[in-house]
């Protein structure tokens, strides 16, 4: 579904990337860690084109994405859930979803499927946005990114704030879309919880993947996951 192929990627004259590699199968959940600075974000910004690779291939569904602009590449069916969430403060919850709303080649969802993915936000749809909590705006940003009918899900630190019960919540979804054939990228600090959900996982340094493998097999093996994870 989504190939990273060896992409080097710089600000300015500043390396960020160096050939990292990574790959997402349909209704496949990775989750891509790794300490601040190792270059996740940098790495789901040049999936969606904000960050061009200097040099290396981005691919998914069958297109090559590089040097396509951002606007393109999500109306091929790739969401993105910002860390900061990004929805509009002054807006209530349904025009945020509203302007999330697109068609691709993949499942359409509507508003009613997505309450019942998240019954309380039936709640927040006539509410603005700068009155709710961190769980809420996650809400609101999840659901936005499935009325965009995605094929895949960018998760930029999606439990980052968040209680650890809304944290299992968000996680939940992440099961759900995947049982409706929808893959995922979780980039995470919080390992744990996104491990869990996880069919594979990455862990990143310093622009570099160190290690690929089973998500399961991180859970596991204690040892290995002290050195690459430190928890
Ligand atoms: N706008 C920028 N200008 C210059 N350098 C940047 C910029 N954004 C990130 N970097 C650098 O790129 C490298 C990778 O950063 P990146 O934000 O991708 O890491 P990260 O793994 O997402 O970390 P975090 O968990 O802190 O967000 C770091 O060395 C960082 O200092």
């Amino acid at each position: 579904m989504l190939q990273v192929d060896n992409i080097e990627t710089f600000y300015g004259e500043t390396q960020a990337l160096f050939g990292a590699s990574i790959e997402v199968g349909e209704a496949e959940v990775v989750t891509l860690l790794g300490p601040n600075g190792a270059g996740k974000t940098t790495t789901i910004r040049s999936i969606l084109g904000l960050s061009q690779p200097r040099s290396g291939r981005v691919s998914f569904d069958g297109h090559e994405l590089t040097h396509m602009p951002t606007h393109k590449i999500s109306r091929l069916g790739i969401s993105w859930v910002p860390d900061d969430r990004r929805v509009f403060p002054s807006l209530n919850g349904k025009r945020n979803l509203a302007l999330g709303t697109r068609k691709t080649r993949f499942r359409s969802w509507t508003e009613d499927e997505v309450i019942e993915i998240f019954p309380a936000l039936e709640h927040l749809l006539s509410r603005e946005c700068e009155n709710m909590s961190g769980g809420e705006l996650q809400m609101v940003a999840i659901s936005r990114a499935l009325l965009g009918s995605p094929g895949l899900v960018l998760l930029d630190e999606p439990s980052q704030g968040l209680a650890p019960k809304i944290v299992q919540d968000v996680m939940r979804t992440v099961t759900r879309l995947k049982a409706a054939g929808i893959s995922s990228l979780i980039v995470e600090q919080n390992a744990l919880a996104a491990l869990e959900v996880s069919d594979r996982v990455y862990v990143m340094d310093r622009g570099r993947i160190l290690h690929e493998g089973q998500a399961q097999e991180l859970l596991d093996n204690a040892p290995m996951r002290r050195r690459l994870i430190g928890m």
